[in-house]
């Protein structure tokens, strides 16, 4: 799997664009950093990057995974999986049926359902956590069972905005690791925006400074 921005940028209506384009290639399994000053404009790209771009601007340029442009789909068919400052779980649903419901379709049959679960809890390092209140997790397992729900969706690609910036600095450590590691594994090209260099050194991959 690969992410291509080719020449993006976002226009606010009858303004001039939020940066300078941006062209930029992600490699399957590779993280590449997007940062730049407050206000640029990096969560409105992983928007326009998931499909979810407000009416209020219009994008310019192409972005293609596996090759093939997804200007044109909405949110759901572009299978981008994303996950943001607050690793949220739905408050009314058990550990476990958050899980679930991150689930991609092909999964058919309660039993597998359930044992993709069950695995996917496990590699989290939440093995016996199905029936948990999502209240009583630590931050650290909050992270870990977001993304595994992200996963458990199969994206073609992930958009990380800020993910590890709530952290304290050891699980920070701990948790972006755990995210590069799975995306390694699954060969899923991320896109990661923070404002902290030291997620870029993590990162390893591709810098790309917004103007
Ligand atoms: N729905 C919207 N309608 C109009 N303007 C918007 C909308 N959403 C964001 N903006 C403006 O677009 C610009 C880019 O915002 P964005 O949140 O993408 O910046 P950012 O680089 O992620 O900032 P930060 O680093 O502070 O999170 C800002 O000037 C913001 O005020």
């Amino acid at each position: 799997m690969t992410l291509d921005l080719i020449s993006l940028s976002i226009r606010p209506q009858g303004g001039a664009p939020l940066f300078a384009p941006v062209s930029l290639c992600v490699a399957a399994g590779e993280v590449a950093t997007v940062m730049g000053p407050s206000g640029i404009g990096k969560s409105t790209l992983l928007d326009a990057i998931g499909g979810h771009l407000s009416p209020a601007f219009t994008l310019l340029g192409d972005v293609r995974l596996n090759g093939r442009s997804v200007i044109g789909l909405p949110a759901e068919a572009r299978r981008i999986g994303l996950m943001f400052q607050e690793a949220l779980l739905f408050p009314h649903l058990s550990v476990g049926d958050n899980l679930a419901f991150g689930l991609a379709a092909e999964v058919k049959g309660k039993a597998a359902r359930r044992a993709a679960v069950e695995q996917a809890l496990l590699r989290a390092g939440l093995a016996g956590f199905y029936a948990r209140d999502p209240a009583t997790l630590s931050g650290g397992q909050r992270a870990r069972a977001a993304l595994m729900r992200t996963l458990l969706a199969k994206p073609q690609a992930l958009l990380l905005d800020e993910p590890f910036s709530r952290l304290d600095a050891g699980l920070r450590d701990d948790i972006r690791n755990f995210v590069f590691d799975h995306a390694r594994q699954e060969q899923i090209p991320v896109l990661l925006v923070t404002h902290d260099s030291s997620d870029a050194d993590a990162a390893g991959g591709p810098v790309f400074n917004l103007r």
